[in-house]
């Protein structure tokens, strides 16, 4: 959904610094490697302490890039096959680091292993979300279904609570139990998108085999 509604808006905002980055020389490639770097760092160094206000500030800082590289790619001209693989392949290792960030703090001091589990269950169904849609493109179909919790909603669903949920360590009673709900909601959420994305995939490869069945034609493998 928001891919769907904000993606117009952030390539508005975001042109203008795009622009100014491809003026200075920078390609979409290092933004790829950097914002990616950034996020790691941010989830990894932060979260396992528990401090959930300054890593998201990091992470946010530097999730925008990932909106900006295929800003700067579409201005310049140069959008690649290996730029896609680049972006898609790291937006998995941004993912993994976020919520692995979460499970560390919950198996360590955070010490609480239901919600551990819980976070190593959106790691895991966040991925296999995004893989749907990987292979089901890699055999030709279309995937097009809008998800209810794809990755834009994992990322603000998850981090708008951490950053919140940190501001517990500046005096504000209560608000940590933000962070067990959005990481709740998340992976009930990345459930339910899991199985639309299979019924979706399910229906486009029946069509698809069936109009290739009218021409002679078998399945791919
Ligand atoms: C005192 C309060 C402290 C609180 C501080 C924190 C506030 C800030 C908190 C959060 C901000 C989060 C911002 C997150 C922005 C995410 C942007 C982003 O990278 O989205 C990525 C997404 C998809 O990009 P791609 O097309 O490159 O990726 C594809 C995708 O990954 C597919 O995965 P799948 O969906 O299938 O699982 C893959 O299949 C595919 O391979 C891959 O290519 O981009 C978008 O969706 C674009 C729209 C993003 C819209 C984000 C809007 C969020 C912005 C701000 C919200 C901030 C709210 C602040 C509230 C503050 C409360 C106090
Ligand atoms: N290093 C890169 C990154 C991206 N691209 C192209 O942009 C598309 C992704 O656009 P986003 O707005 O989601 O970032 C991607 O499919 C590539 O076509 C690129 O060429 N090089
Ligand atoms: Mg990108
Ligand atoms: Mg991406």
């Amino acid at each position: 959904m928001l891919n769907k509604y904000a993606r117009a808006f952030f390539t508005r905002v975001l042109t203008p610094f795009a622009a100014f980055l491809l003026r200075r020389g920078v390609s979409p490639d290092a933004v790829t490697l950097i914002g990616t770097a950034g996020v790691m760092a941010g989830a990894l160094v932060f979260f396992p302490r528990g401090e959930f206000f300054w890593g998201t500030i990091v992470i946010t800082v530097f999730v925008f890039s990932d909106l900006i590289d295929g800003n700067m790619a579409r201005q310049a001209g140069i959008s690649s096959r290996w730029g896609a693989f680049l972006d898609s392949t790291l937006d998995r290792v941004a993912d993994g680091a976020i919520f692995a960030g979460f499970a560390l703090w919950y198996a360590g001091t955070g010490d609480n292993n239901a919600l551990c589990a819980v976070a190593i269950f959106c790691l895991a169904s966040g991925q296999v979300v995004s893989y749907t849609k990987a292979r089901g493109e890699s055999i030709g179909l279309p995937v097009a279904v809008n998800g209810l919790v794809e990755r834009a909603e994992r990322l603000v669903i998850s981090l708008v609570a951490a950053g919140l949920a940190g501001l517990h360590g500046f005096g504000v009673p209560g608000i940590e139990i933000l962070l067990p709900i959005a990481l709740w909601i998340v992976a009930v959420g990345s459930l339910v998108t899991l199985g639309q994305r299979v019924v979706t995939v399910r229906r486009e490869s029946a069509e698809a085999d069936a109009a290739a069945g009218s021409r002679g034609s078998g399945a791919t493998s």
